[in-house]
């Protein structure tokens, strides 16, 4: 994809936590970049979140499904215009199983359903501090698909925001998938690599998409 010699291959970082680079192929990364833009818009748009302790988050997010807010899930955006969180789309929770497949060789059970989204917009110098996807009630894995510049994902263990952890380079299209014994274990984004993605694409930044399974009735 960017002239390697040998290409990037799958990676287990942890036990349940694997890395599959260029999952996503060229055109399904524009489709999905198409779909970010329409769910940025308002209402219920793209928002600065605000942390409990007066801080903001450098990464700009959108919901879907459920929103998600320090710390918890509503079904409106709560922190931002009031207005409901936009649906989950059946495609793109066909793509969350389709992924798990794909990290672990073998389809999720019945029961796992991707019924929520978190889609985070890092441009500038945005970054995300250690922390675990913990609002969810479900212990189904956490799948996450990364678009445009390339950035350092920190992957580490689930007793401490310390090491040991691991960083792995998330390129565009790349798959990043954690459940198991790594469902809770803490990861970041200390840092994004600005003009690195594919320029075809035609995104200034990155995008992540988080697919969950909330669990929450
Ligand atoms: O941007 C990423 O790669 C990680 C995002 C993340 O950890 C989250 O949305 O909870
Ligand atoms: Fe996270």
């Amino acid at each position: 994809m960017d002239g390697e010699l040998f290409p990037r291959e799958r990676t287990v970082i942890a036990p349940g936590a694997v890395h599959v680079p260029d999952w996503l192929g060229a055109v399904r990364q524009r489709e999905l970049l198409a779909a970010c833009r329409t769910w940025a818009r308002p209402p219920a748009g793209l928002r600065t979140v605000r942390t409990p302790g007066g801080g903001t988050m450098t990464a700009r997010q959108v919901c879907l499904g459920l929103h998600w807010y320090p710390y918890a899930y509503a079904r409106t955006a709560v922190d931002g215009d009031g207005t409901p969180v936009k649906p989950m789309p059946g495609w793109l929770a066909d793509l969350g199983r389709e992924a798990v497949a794909a990290a672990y060789g073998e389809p999720p059970g019945p029961e796992v359903v991707y019924d929520i989204a978190l889609i985070n917009f890092y441009d500038g110098d945005s970054r995300m501090g250690m922390h675990r996807d913990a609002e969810e009630r479900s212990g189904a894995p956490v799948v996450s698909l990364s678009l445009g510049d390339t950035c350092v994902f920190r992957f580490g263990n689930t007793a401490s925001r310390g090491r040991p952890y691991q960083d792995v380079r998330l390129r565009s299209g790349d798959l990043f998938v954690f459940g198991k014994a790594s469902r809770l274990a803490y990861h970041g984004v200390p840092k994004v690599l600005p003009g690195t993605g594919p320029q075809e694409l035609g995104l200034t930044g990155r995008l992540n998409i988080t697919l969950r399974v909330g669990g929450l009735g």
